[in-house]
């Protein structure tokens, strides 16, 4: 995720040092170094954690003198909260963000949530920060961070994977796999920008007009939500999700 957030960040006016112990490939004008050592005197306005949550309590805590005066952590990790962090980095203000993936072609959804003593100027920066990467949406506490981690975060996996799937089925319907892809993406890619046009109506109105009475959409529609079998398999989906970030703090 890093890297996707990396992609949009360089065209900005920041000078931006990445430490990843294996990364190459990373793009022009970024310095990298393979360990913290190596900028063991160096102060930042923005350390950004960009690790696994499970490796934050290992890595983080040797950046606590990397932070300049004024600055502060803006934390990727999924779950654990910004309470935790601040205090493992000596009580620096810490932001709390969630992309999601389509950031790395400047689509992101990222939710952002100031935590302990980040100021006005720390979450102003931070909006700015991540809306080069996307939309944003500012949440008011970690536990609906959490809940936007389970929305939009996780989010790109279940589309994905639902995209997967309709192709699965178009193949089983006799198409080749790119023909199957290319329908599926089609459609999908077509429905969504145009329920997002700003004069779209809401989703069920959409959902009926393609939906003619006694026609192939209502068929398609009866079998796959007339027991409520989507509805509940995604409030199933975005739960487990919620409480793996509740997991993670
Ligand atoms: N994937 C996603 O869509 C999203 C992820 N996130 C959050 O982003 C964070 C990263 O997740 P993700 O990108 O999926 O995971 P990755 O494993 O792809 O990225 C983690 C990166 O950290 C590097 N790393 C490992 N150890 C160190 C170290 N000691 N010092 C510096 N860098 C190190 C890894 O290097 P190496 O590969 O060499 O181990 C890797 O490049 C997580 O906290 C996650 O919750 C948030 C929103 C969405
Ligand atoms: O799966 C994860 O834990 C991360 C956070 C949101 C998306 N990927």
């Amino acid at each position: 995720m890093g890297s996707a957030l990396l992609s949009q960040w360089v065209a900005g006016p920041e000078s931006v040092t990445v430490v990843d112990p294996m990364a190459s490939d990373l793009p022009e004008g970024v310095a990298l170094v393979p360990d913290r050592e190596k900028i063991a005197s160096q102060r930042f306005d923005c350390i950004v954690a960009a690790v696994k949550p499970q490796l934050i309590d290992e890595v983080m805590p040797a950046y606590r003198e990397n932070i300049a005066p004024g600055g502060y952590i803006l934390s990727i990790a999924a779950g654990y909260s910004a309470g935790r962090l601040s205090r493992l980095m000596g009580d620096a203000p810490v932001v709390r963000t969630m992309p999601n993936l389509p950031a790395a072609i400047g689509r992101g959804v990222s939710g952002i949530c100031p935590g302990p003593h980040a100021s006005s100027d720390h979450l102003v920066h931070a909006e700015a920060f991540m809306r080069r990467a996307g939309s944003t949406i500012t949440v008011d506490s970690e536990e609906k961070l959490d809940r936007v981690t389970a929305v939009a975060g996780s989010g790109p996996g279940y589309v994905f994977e639902i995209a997967r799937a309709y192709a699965e089925a178009a193949m089983a319907q006799g198409f080749d796999e790119d023909e199957a892809r290319d329908m599926v993406l089609g459609t999908m890619g077509g429905a969504v920008a145009m329920a997002s046009e700003p004069s779209a109506p809401g989703l069920e109105e959409l959902r009926n007009s393609v939906t003619s009475k006694g026609g192939t959409t209502a068929a398609g529609l009866d079998a796959l939500n007339s027991d409520d079998g989507l509805s509940d398999r995604l409030h199933a989906t975005l739960q487990a999700a919620y409480d793996r970030a509740v997991e993670l703090r």
